[in-house]
């Protein structure tokens, strides 16, 4: 008996439910003539609301109508339909108790086995630009209360709330109904289903009827679904997972592995800054991350030049790299990579001979992610709450370089401000006391990861070693003190973009005057931790 229970075979653990009688209420009608035929087929009662029964009827199954049920007719344009005792106690009753099972039969209520309901598309709506009237006539009440009811009394009820699980119903319908285990579960996704419901119109209403403060909306929410389990977080002893977000727009959580050992919880970071690092260009570019930062990053005329210029950068730390690109892998960049050790390769696209050359690489990741498209808002967790803000972007004023004000040296011919463009939209990748020099649309040394800029500097330099001689170079922020720029100039770097704003950049503009080098600020920042 034990060993039976272990496994699960116990016919009482599995306390199936026959089922006898179903409410059947569903805005998405998809496959609903084939449920409903084949609850019928298997003796089943249908009890159903206005179009759902309708269409039940025209399916040729017997169906008996909610207000039959309730004596009262569907009334204020189906705002009231399934709100009722004769319902919500046939849902709530659990027939576990002998109490629950007289009370029904005292007020001559027949229970519900199963609930199918599925909820009035209120996101859809809203994502239509519908009015605010239009809007708040798609919240669902009496399908939430429904769905609540029998998922709380998944002891008696089974709730299915997506046409996806019509098949279960089947395959129950065979079985002599769901077991507990089933019901349990079909009971834990409907709680989710309208919670994710609740979220959206609590997100829509908190922005739309309430005032929002400096344009944040008192209630922010998140309704997370898991995707994956990964092998492990950060480190091997942290338990981890990834959970897509049906609220933000799809990105890597829902890019598409073509090949490869699965994703770790550090790739999906590191592809994640790549695909960013990648997307600030318009041009091909490639971008190789290692630890969040990118090792070399570079435009090209084609997307196997820029991989050449990007990786050229600093071969050492690609070593294990994390590449993405905003255009499609050629043929001529999989076959660069051939000798490459790298971890995960994220693209838009791929030619069909570029990922036969790049599969042929048994250990290396390949995704495909969606179309590229930033979230609206960031969060970042701190202990005890959440910080929200606009994600940095590369359209602030301060990163047109029509913008940009000479504080040194001659103007840049067209070479060198192509340079100096080049090297400010890169160093927004760029961790911490971002220094990134650049030569040809290429980085050619980046400092990171330091908590002065000084050492940046010299960490930049010390990576470009003979490049940094005739590069350019970016700061994410201004330099505090001549001392950084200096190590440059003494490097040879003969143009820098920064944003100005030290009360010492009087100190920092005279370094480079006296060197002749040329000095842009752009009166922007980008810093990025
Ligand atoms: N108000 C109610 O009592 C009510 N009961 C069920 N609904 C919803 O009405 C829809 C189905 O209606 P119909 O069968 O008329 O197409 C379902 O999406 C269901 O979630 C209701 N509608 C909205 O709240």
């Amino acid at each position: 008996m034990d060993r039976q229970r272990k496994k699960g075979h116990d016919p009482v653990s599995e306390q199936r439910r026959p089922i006898r009688r179903a409410l059947v209420s569903v805005y998405d009608k998809a496959g609903l003539e084939e449920l409903a035929r084949a609850l019928a087929g298997a003796g089943v009662e249908i009890v159903s609301t206005g179009s759902t029964a309708a269409r039940i009827e025209a399916a040729g199954a017997p169906v008996t109508r909610v207000e039959e049920l309730t004596g009262f007719p569907e009334c204020l344009d189906g705002r009231v339909k399934t709100l009722h005792p004769r319902v919500h106690a046939g849902l709530l009753a659990d027939l576990r108790l002998p109490a629950h099972v007289a009370q029904l039969a005292e007020l001559g209520i027949e229970p519900f086995d199963l609930l199918v309901s599925n909820l009035y598309p209120f996101r859809e709506t809203v994502a239509s630009g519908a009015s605010v009237d239009e809007c708040v006539e798609q919240i669902d009440i009496g399908g939430p209360a429904m769905v609540r009811a029998a998922a709380k009394n998944y002891a008696s009820v089974a709730v299915v709330t997506t046409p996806l699980a019509y098949p279960a119903i089947l395959e129950a319908l065979g079985a002599g109904g769901f077991t507990l285990e089933q019901r349990q579960r079909l009971a834990a996704r409907a709680f989710a289903d309208i919670a994710e419901y609740d979220v959206a119109v609590a997100e829509w209403t908190a922005a739309t009827l309430a005032p929002a403060e400096g344009g944040w909306p008192e209630f922010a929410g998140h309704a997370l679904r898991r995707s994956t389990v990964l092998r492990y977080g950060e480190n091997p002893h942290q338990p981890a997972a990834l959970y897509g977000d049906p609220d933000a727009p799809a990105g890597l959580a829902q890019a598409e592995q073509l090949h490869g050992k699965e994703m770790s919880y550090n790739n999906y970071v590191d592809a994640d800054a790549a695909w960013r690092s990648a997307h600030d260009f318009t041009e091909p570019c490639v971008a190789i991350i290692k630890h969040a930062n990118p090792c070399g990053i570079a435009v090209g005329a084609d997307v196997a030049e820029a991989h050449r210029k990007a990786h050229a950068c600093d071969p050492v730390s690609a070593f294990g790299g994390v590449i993405a690109t905003n255009v499609p892998v050629s043929v001529a960049m999989a076959e660069q990579l051939a000798d490459i050790f790298t971890e995960v390769i994220v693209a838009p696209a791929y030619e069909a001979e570029a990922l036969e050359v790049l599969t042929r690489k048994k250990n290396l990741r390949i995704l495909r992610a969606p179309e590229w498209s930033p979230a609206p808002v960031e969060f970042r967790q701190v202990s005890g709450g959440v910080l929200v803000q606009a994600p940095d972007r590369i359209d602030a004023a301060g990163d047109d370089p029509s913008t940009w004000r000479l504080v040194s040296g001659e103007a840049a011919d067209s070479a060198t401000m192509a340079d100096l463009v080049f090297a400010w939209r890169a160093v927004r990748s760029v961790k911490s006391n971002a220094i990134l020099l650049a030569a040809d649309r290429a980085s050619v040394g980046v400092g990171m990861g330091q908590v002065n800029r000084v050492d940046s500097c010299r960490l930049a330099v010390s990576r470009a070693g003979e490049r940094a001689a005739g590069s350019v170079a970016a700061s994410d922020a201004f330099f505090p003190f001549a001392d950084g720029p200096q190590i440059l100039i003494d490097a040879g770097v003969r143009a820098i973009v920064q944003p100005g704003g030290s009360v010492r950049d009087e100190e920092t503009v005279a370094a480079a005057k006296a060197a002749g080098v040329t000095m842009y600020l752009t009166g922007t920042r980008h810093f990025y931790h």
